[in-house]
């Protein structure tokens, strides 16, 4: 459909096909303009030719072309509508040109580029108010729709269906589509295609020829876009197919360490399993349950379980899918997608990024829209009773980030917290992916479980593969510790970046900068243990030291935090005292926010302070200017004292500062044990 506003009506709805007709059968649209109209007023007649049946047809007075010329008016359909010239040969896709054309958009897409043709052409300065209609409403043309349906795994017989079938099921699906419009289906467009026709007042006999000749020109569209296999595909949104997801091999063994959720989850898999039986008992199941939990840690994965234990189907959205371009997609595919879940209830609905939809929307006139998709969606769940067997689940990172609304009881008020896993489920996670690969039997999962802590599932997985594909390079018959450390490495502290040529100047100077920080973390008791450190680049950075909890942390102390300061601090204050406050370097720019950011928590969330107590204050921004100069004058004398702290320590451990930072220079990365070889005195074996 297009909306026109042309000289004659301030805004027509005019079909894909009429406009083609209107510009295609310029005399078609004078004679039915003389004979629609009492006189015609031409300049010049044009000649006569066989009117096509009693099919409506919108003329050129409607769109204000009427006293264009007949010449004008093929050179307009030639700038504007190629693909619709009869026996002209537009290049496209298929016809094999080895001169490239005018333009890139032509190259591209095979034919003109008709809105530069267009408005560079004379026509557009006599008609420009039209044409200019014209082109804004020609770029939302179908062919430049951009359209993506549901985020589904298609069943195995759709995704080997042959091209022809596909196509012969769009047919069948148009037709459908048609059928939907004459019988008055509820899409919106047909509301404009009444009011179009109450405004044509088109003749009750024509109204059926009127909106097939939509259809055709729709069809047309399609075939058009099919067939010139454009990258873009037209759906109206409101036939995307939706396929329930069988995922019938994901239960809740392939979920490991995550036994509180998944306890939670068992009575909803009891529920789907017999409905009726929860009805009959009076049980009442929450409609809609929210998993929360930080990315990679097996949502997705859980949602999937749920509906693989109680062999339902899974229907999987994002919500990011539903926030569409167009006003009302996002609301139609919520639609779809619940139409379709009742209709093969019981079921499991999946919306992935729940906070894309249901973020907490500011209602503004800018956006009068942005409510429509989540309102949408709070309908479609009031609309089902608890027991139809339909069980929509939602994940989000950001519980905070979620409208009200959607929480409320009757809603998602079930919230299922999915952590990262401890030291124990890290160690099932990495037991259940190493029994997937090789490994030699000396690999011990606890051990990698230990220093992996914080580790998400997903990152777990991911150590597994890296750890098989190096040790595939390397032509390993299996997979040992070596690769294991080598791929935590690798996601802790960045990939080795062995090209980069480093002089030995810089060398030196990140030898004693990452030793500083290294020798702050052996001789503070709070701080966390040191793991590896290196002069290799990895990532961004030249050096690195990393360090990793004994056990999971749930909280910190204010020693600990201290601790976490001074150790960052190490990098300055060494090349401070080794090279002289003249050649410090901008290389603890990130040691320097670090320090920061936990100074700045310790004041203003964690009441660390004995100036400001322990009131916190979110949003410093807000604050009098008073209470700002005060947090700041806190925050500054922690990381004072924590830089002197620093200073002291390298001061009295000069000797192994040293020490550590030639072996550094000697063996580029040394682990905790080689660590502590050193700085004992020892000599390290030679590699
Ligand atoms: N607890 C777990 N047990 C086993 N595998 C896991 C676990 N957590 C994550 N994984 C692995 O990581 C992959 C990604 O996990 P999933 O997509 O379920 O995480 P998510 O929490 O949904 O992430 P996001 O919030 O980013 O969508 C899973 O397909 C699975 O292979
Ligand atoms: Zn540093």
């Amino acid at each position: 459909m297009f909306s026109l506003s042309s000289t004659v009506q301030p805004q027509v709805t005019v079909p894909l096909s009429h406009l083609i007709n209107a510009f295609q059968s310029p005399k078609t649209t004078f004679i039915s303009l003389s004979a629609s109209v009492s006189q015609n007023h031409h300049r010049d007649a044009v000649p006569e030719r066989e009117a096509p049946s009693s099919e409506a047809v919108v003329n050129l007075r409607d769109l204000g072309l009427s006293e264009l010329k007949v010449g004008q008016i093929d050179q307009l359909v030639d700038s504007l509508l190629p693909g619709f010239c009869k026996g002209k040969n537009v290049s496209s896709h298929w016809h094999t040109s080895h001169v490239s054309a005018q333009s890139f958009f032509e190259n591209k897409y095979g034919y003109l580029d008709m809105f530069g043709t267009l408005r560079s052409s004379c026509l557009y300065r006599q008609h420009s108010r039209t044409l200019k209609s014209i082109c804004s409403d020609l770029q939302y043309w179908p062919v430049f729709i951009q359209a993506r349906s549901f985020k589904t795994l298609k069943s195995r017989t759709r995704r080997l269906q042959s091209t022809s079938e596909r196509l012969a099921e769009t047919q069948h699906i148009a037709p459908s589509f048609v059928k939907g419009f004459l019988l008055r289906d509820r899409g919106t467009d047909v509301e404009s295609l009444d009011k179009l026709m109450k405004t044509k007042n088109i003749p009750e006999a024509h109204q059926d020829a009127f909106k097939t000749g939509f259809a055709e020109g729709f069809l047309k569209a399609q075939a058009l876009t099919q067939k010139t296999n454009v990258r873009f595909r037209t759906t109206t949104g409101l036939d995307s197919a939706v396929d329930p997801v069988q995922m019938k091999n994901v239960t809740f063994e392939h979920v490991k360490g995550v036994e509180e959720a998944k306890q939670e989850l068992q009575e909803v898999v009891e529920f789907l399993k017999n409905p009726q039986k929860f009805t009959v008992l009076g049980g009442k199941l929450p409609k809609g349950i929210l998993l929360v939990g930080p990315p990679g840690t097996g949502k997705t994965l859980l949602a999937r379980a749920v509906a693989g234990e109680a062999d339902v189907p899974f229907y999987y959205a994002s919500g990011s899918e539903f926030d569409e371009m167009f006003v009302g997609v996002g609301a139609s595919r919520i639609r779809n997608l619940f139409r379709e879940a009742k209709a093969n209830a019981p079921c499991v609905i999946f919306i992935d990024e729940l906070d894309s939809v249901g973020g907490k929307r500011i209602e503004s006139p800018m956006h009068p829209y942005s409510r429509q998709t989540i309102n949408q969606l709070l309908a479609e769940m009031d609309g089902f009773k608890p027991n139809e067997g339909v069980i929509i689940i939602g994940a989000t990172n950001f519980p905070e980030a979620l409208d009200n609304a959607l929480i409320r009881p009757g809603r998602f008020d079930m919230q299922v917290t999915v952590p990262r896993p401890d030291v124990k489920g890290r160690t099932e996670i990495l037991k259940w992916y190493l029994n997937k690969i090789k490994f030699d039997q000396s690999v011990d999962p606890e051990i990698i479980a230990r220093g992996t802590v914080g580790f998400s599932g997903a990152e777990l997985e991911n150590l597994v593969n890296q750890a098989a594909l190096k040790a595939a390079v390397d032509g390993k018959e299996m997979v040992t510790m070596k690769e294991l450390e080598f791929s935590k490495d690798k996601i802790l502290m960045g990939p080795e970046r062995r090209s980069v040529e480093i002089d030995n100047k810089n060398k030196t100077i990140t030898a004693y900068h990452e030793s500083g920080h290294a020798i702050i973390a052996y001789y503070t008791k709070d701080a966390m243990p040191i793991n590896k450190a290196t002069i290799m680049p990895r990532g961004p950075t030249l050096g690195h030291v990393s360090l990793l909890p004994e056990n999971d942390r749930w909280n910190e102390t204010r020693a600990q935090l201290l601790a976490q300061m001074d150790v960052s601090m190490g990098g300055r204050v060494a090349e401070e005292l080794i090279f002289g406050t003249d050649h410090i370097t901008t290389g603890a720019s990130s040691d320097f926010d670090n320090a920061t950011k936990i100074a700045k928590r310790m004041v203003t969330r964690f009441g660390m302070s004995e100036k400001l107590g322990v009131m916190t204050y979110s949003d410093t921004g807000k604050l009098s200017p008073e209470t700002q100069s005060a947090i700041e004058q806190e925050i500054r004398i922690l990381l004072r004292d924590s830089y002197e702290r620093a200073k002291h320590i390298l001061k009295t451990h000069a000797k192994e500062h040293k020490n550590l930072a030639e072996a550094l220079l000697t063996y580029e990365t040394l682990d905790a044990k080689e660590i502590q070889i050193v700085l004992e005195g020892k000599k390290l074996e030679v590699r």
